[in-house]
């Protein structure tokens, strides 16, 4: 078997954009032309998830001019190539392998993903027949990411006489992906011995990161090569009879104590990708954002900075009359310090403005959280003003535990385009502010923002922990009824207390609909609020739950 040279695009594509997607693949054939095969990502031609783009006929037809298209480029190299494939009434999610005009190889997917973001069902019908193709004395196998987490795709492709695998894959971030898929492919590896070269797409899609890291793995369960984290390239392996060797340096092992900072800057690295290609993406010309002087607009602001360049970021700060001497200043370094457009804009006229108007029919109404809404909606409605005019997207700086418990506002400081943030629990906000301090090397977050008790300053001396317990506790109760779906009774067994677990569950419960409402951002955790957890808004299983809770808390009392 003679050495074969493997060039794996670990490259972005766009959802929708055929044409660009395909340029980009002749362009990566043109560079490497030294290569023997060049393999890109799941559903390349199309970006993945092209939903319902899917249920067009004419989109089926550009699928299939860019297949001829790509097919008559690789002159030189075998290119391998992801895409949907129409068969009469049946769409499969497939994979070419594509020579001088031709289709050498095709292979359907077997295992079609449908839970957490994954909605392939809706779509695609599964194959069910292994494939295997021969180029320059190699036999290889071909699987499609899904493929990869069920023994049985793998173990009826090695039936077939292999020597190695492609999987070709999207596969989006979350925090400890990596471990799971390097996991996983141990396991398959040690089921078969067979090696794998596994091509992950990286881009951001909407509420997806896919993060790259593509690996190539040896029959051994050895990680051979690995490719950067978030970063698109493309590089080339060397296989032969006596392994497999990469241009491509491994990474250094993680070591146990360097462990959470790998995990924050894995995070950090997704959002900043996410936020850039949102942004890019969707033909914007920057970001506006509300600047507090608090941690959660300072954490989005120096992601944005660091995504898009200080030259696209405007921040604005809008004092109201709760305002601290401290936000307005540290507000006013951090913009320094990044090197942000600033602007000062006063709230007061504005809301009194409202107040007078409504004078009449807030008459002996006491004051409550109206006044508070009124603030923030005054930040929206300017903020948005400034989107329209400019042509930049507002960025809403909510993260998850608010989101969580409703601790927001509805076309106030929910307004905005796009949520960096939404899915980050709030001690996370601590971890990565910290995380982004250490590594910048200056503080592009003031530490007097991170070390305050955060405040909406929505009241006189107002506390988030005025209303909610400590953000450890919260996280901790999010955590299990989120994304480990747990009875809140088991949660109270595990050492909460029953209010804490009854106020949160509640607040949890009833806030669905703001969060139906709010703007898309980047999942970063196992369960997100939206493809990951589809909650009814009008949910009475909620009674039955509080119920639960408060006869054990009155059985316990008597
Ligand atoms: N099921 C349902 N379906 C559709 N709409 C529903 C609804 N239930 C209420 N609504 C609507 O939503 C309104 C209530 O929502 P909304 O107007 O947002 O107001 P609301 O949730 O009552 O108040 C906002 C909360 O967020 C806190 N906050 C605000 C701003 C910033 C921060 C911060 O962390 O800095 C915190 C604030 O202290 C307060 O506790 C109702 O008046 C009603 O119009
Ligand atoms: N004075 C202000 N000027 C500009 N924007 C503001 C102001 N107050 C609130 N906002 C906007 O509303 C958002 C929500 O406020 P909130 O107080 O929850 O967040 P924060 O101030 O960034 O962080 P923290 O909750 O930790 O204080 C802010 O992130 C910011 O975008
Ligand atoms: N596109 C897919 O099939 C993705 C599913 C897979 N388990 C992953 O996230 O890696």
């Amino acid at each position: 078997m003679k050495p074969i040279s493997v060039a794996i695009a670990q490259l972005d594509f766009t959802v929708g954009a055929i044409r660009s997607n395909t340029a980009t693949i002749v362009d990566c054939l043109a560079q490497q032309s030294d290569a023997d095969i060049v393999v890109f990502p799941e559903l390349a031609i199309t970006g993945y998830p092209p939903e319902d783009l899917l249920f067009r006929a004419d989109f089926d037809e550009q699928v299939g001019h860019a297949l001829q298209q790509i097919a008559d480029a690789a002159e030189k190299q075998v290119a391998v190539v992801g895409h949907p494939q129409r068969v009469g009434n049946e769409l499969f999610n497939s994979v070419s392998v594509l020579h001088r005009g031709t289709c050498l190889a095709r292979y359907h997917k077997q295992r079609l993903p449908q839970y957490g973001v994954f909605d392939e069902q809706r779509y695609f019908i599964p194959g069910h027949e292994p494939c295997v193709f021969s180029w320059q004395g190699h036999q290889i196998g071909l699987l499609i990411c899904e493929d990869l987490w069920h023994p049985e795709p793998l173990q009826r492709t090695v039936q077939l006489d292999v020597d190695w695998v492609i999987a070709i894959n999207a596969s989006p971030f979350e925090v400890d992906k990596h471990q799971q898929r390097l996991h996983v492919l141990q396991q398959r590896v040690h089921e078969s011995g067979c090696p794998i070269v596994y091509v992950n797409n990286c881009g951001g899609q909407d509420e997806l990161v896919f993060d790259g890291h593509s690996l190539v793995m040896d029959s051994t369960g050895e990680l051979v090569a690995e490719f950067p984290h978030c970063q698109p390239c493309c590089e080339k392996v060397q296989i032969s009879a006596s392994g497999i060797t990469a241009d491509k340096k491994l990474s250094a092992p993680r070591q146990s104590d360097a462990y959470e900072f790998q995990r924050l800057e894995e995070v950090r690295q997704a959002l900043v990708l996410s936020i850039r290609d949102y942004v890019r993406k969707n033909g914007f010309k920057g970001v506006t954002l509300g600047l507090s002087g608090g941690i959660d607009s300072g954490l989005t602001i120096a992601l944005a900075a660091e995504a898009l360049g200080a030259d696209k970021i405007h921040a604005v700060m809008m004092p109201f009359r709760y305002t601290s001497k401290m936000s307005l200043d540290d507000a006013e370094q951090q913009a320094k310090v990044l090197g942000v457009k600033y602007d000062v804009i006063a709230i007061e006229p504005i809301y009194e403005s409202f107040m007078q108007q409504l004078a009449p029919q807030l008459d002996g109404h006491s004051r409550d959280v109206t006044e508070e809404n009124l603030q923030a909606r005054s930040r929206g409605v300017l903020l948005m003003a400034l989107s329209n005019k400019t042509g930049s997207l507002v960025l809403t700086t909510g993260n998850k535990s608010e989101l969580a418990v409703g601790y927001c506002t509805l076309y106030g400081d929910m307004c905005g385009g796009f949520a960096p943030i939404k899915d980050v629990p709030k001690t996370m906000v601590f971890a990565l502010a910290r995380h982004m301090n250490a590594t910048a090397g200056t503080e592009v977050i003031p530490t007097r923002v991170i070390e305050r008790p955060p405040s909406a300053e929505l009241a006189p001396d107002q506390t988030d922990q005025d209303s909610l317990p400590d953000y450890d506790t919260l996280d901790k109760i999010i955590h299990l009824y989120v994304e480990q779906d747990w009875n809140p009774t088991a949660i109270v067994d595990a050492g909460f207390s029953r209010a804490d677990v009854l106020r949160v569950v509640r607040l949890i419960d009833i806030n669905e609909y703001k969060r139906r409402q709010g703007a898309v951002g980047p999942k970063i955790t196992s369960r997100n609020f939206s493809k990951d957890r589809r909650y009814p808004i009008t949910n009475h299983y909620r009674y039955e739950l509080e119920r639960q809770l408060t006869a054990e808390e009155s059985h316990e009392k008597n």
